[in-house]
């Protein structure tokens, strides 16, 4: 059985509660492990453990942390195999998946953020020859971040590697739901000399731990990707204590298909962008609204693509769609499919749990479920399923089409499928997603903001402006 431990202080600990919480398989819904069931005093020490690291943490060049980096980086590369497997079998998401994925990116953000230190310059305005003012941009502190499940050490280091980058000292908790990856990451920087206290990894659920974080007054910034509720009450929390807060949160994405598109590649892509990941990806396109006059043919392509997808095991090579995160979720989502079809909506497949045979009899699986005919203004349409869920509406005008895109509480991301260059410059100005793809999905650039408008968040990650938000903007004046 797999027993997690803190990585507090540099070393790994039991938690002081000495309370530990079940660790499920999703694909099998066996308990397989179990993860510290950390509270208040365990954040405590580590943000002590933090505050006594940071004086020469700070201190450190860029260069000599962004080597430190680096280092976890090619540990983390190394360990390709070991970290797939691992988060595979703690997410249920498919292990090829995983190894081309997760695992990968999580290198990249630490070597990414580890160079990008370096290249972060200060900004100098000069005053018509009277003064010139100078920006410092110390390092905030000691921060927290705080990590979802579905891309688990995809977006715990995507949080991580900044703040370390930039000289902040970190407590992070990931999701008490996919620890392990976490877990494995504390023994790697172990063995990249990371210097004790700088990152501390308490493991815990989300009220008694995170909240212990988001509560403590020696945290000054908390970078937090989850749904959008929990980041709603993490901001009530945080915002009397005047913390720096930034919020990845919930989206509920239109994927918007024209006539004059390259049908064969948005419908290839249009399967990616709504069921990698068994649609748990918070810039999952699950609503498709496609132009009347190619509304048939691209339904009849897309649902004979979709045919192939395989529900299985996540550890065979085959296996394109693996076990959603949890029963509860499987059940969440179960709830949206029945409502949907109280909606009036048609089911064009899927929509009922799967049995894999063999060792994942018990696991969380979902067929791939795709409804027409339902209105763009129902809860199916506006409210986030984060599963294996989309809904096809056909649309006349770019008026009409942007009107239904536009109108969920969400505002993340957003994909348009055409040839036409005006058009795509025009609707992708006037859709209200922080993030618009062009004739492509999850195409990523680390150096760009990545983040949502209206409920899906707060702030900006990625390249510069993680680097500025773990970082406090001092002007120096100087008289010439
Ligand atoms: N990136 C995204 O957009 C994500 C969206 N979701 C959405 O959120 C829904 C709920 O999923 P959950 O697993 O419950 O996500 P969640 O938002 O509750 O969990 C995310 C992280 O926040 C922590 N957390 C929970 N309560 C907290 C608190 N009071 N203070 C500090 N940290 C806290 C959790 O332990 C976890 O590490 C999902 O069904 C999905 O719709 C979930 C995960 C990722
Ligand atoms: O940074 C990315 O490429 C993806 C981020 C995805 C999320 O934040 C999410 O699914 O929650």
């Amino acid at each position: 059985m797999l027993q997690i431990q803190n990585y507090l202080n540099g070393q790994l600990v039991p938690p002081l509660t000495s309370r530990y919480l079940d660790n499920v398989e999703p694909a099998t819904g066996q308990v397989y492990g179990l993860i510290p069931d950390s509270g208040p005093d365990d954040v405590a020490a580590a943000v002590a453990a933090a505050e006594a690291a940071l004086p020469a943490w700070r201190a450190l060049s860029a260069e000599d942390r962004g080597r430190l980096l680096v280092r976890i980086a090619d540990l983390i590369d190394a360990n390709l195999e070991r970290l797939a497997e691992a988060e595979s079998r703690d997410n249920g998401k498919p292990l090829s998946l995983a190894r081309v994925m997760d695992i990968p990116r999580a290198a990249s953000n630490f070597h990414f953020f580890g160079t990008a230190a370096g290249h972060f310059a200060t900004e100098a305005h000069v005053q018509d020859g009277v003064a010139v003012n100078y920006t410092v941009r110390h390092p905030v502190g000691v921060v927290g971040c705080i990590s979802p499940w579905n891309l688990p050490l995809y977006l715990f280091t995507w949080k991580i590697a900044p703040a370390l980058a930039v000289g902040c000292c970190v407590v992070a908790k990931p999701s008490e739901i996919t620890p392990a990856t976490a877990f494995l990451l504390s023994e790697l920087c172990i063995e990249a000399g990371l210097p004790a206290g700088v990152l501390n990894i308490i493991h815990g659920n989300g009220p008694n731990c995170g909240q212990a974080i988001v509560e403590h007054p020696g945290i000054k910034a908390i970078s937090f990707t989850g749904g959008t509720a929990t980041g709603r009450h993490l901001a009530r929390t945080a915002a009397p204590m005047f913390k720096k807060l930034s919020l990845e949160l919930g989206g509920k994405n239109p994927n918007i298909i024209f006539a004059d598109c390259d049908l064969a590649t948005a419908v290839r892509t249009s399967i990616r962008s709504s069921f990698a990941n068994q649609g748990q990806i918070c810039l999952c396109g699950s609503r498709l609204f496609i132009e009347r006059p190619i509304y048939e043919q691209f339904k009849a392509e897309f649902l004979q693509q979709l045919a192939e997808q395989r529900v299985g095991d996540p550890q065979e090579a085959s296996t394109t769609q693996g076990a959603l995160v949890s029963e509860a979720h499987l059940h969440k989502v179960l709830a949206y499919i029945e409502l949907a079809k109280e909606e009036g909506g048609r089911l064009l497949a899927g929509g009922q749990r799967v049995q894999v045979p063999g060792r994942c009899a018990e696991g969380y699986f979902l067929a791939p479920t795709v409804f027409e005919n339902l209105p763009f203004d129902c809860r199916t349409n506006q409210e986030e399923i984060f599963g294996p869920v989309v809904t096809l509406t056909p649309f006349d005008t770019e008026e009409e089409v942007l009107s239904m895109a536009n109108s969920t509480d969400y505002g993340l991301s957003a994909t348009l499928w055409t040839r036409d260059i005006q058009r795509a410059h025009r609707v992708a100005h006037a859709l209200h997603s922080g993030i618009v793809w062009i004739n492509t999905w999850l195409h990523r650039d680390l150096r760009t903001p990545f983040g949502g408008m209206k409920n899906s968040g707060v702030g900006r990650e990625g390249g510069l402006e993680a680097l500025r938000f773990f970082t406090e903007a001092q002007n120096v004046c100087v008289k010439l």
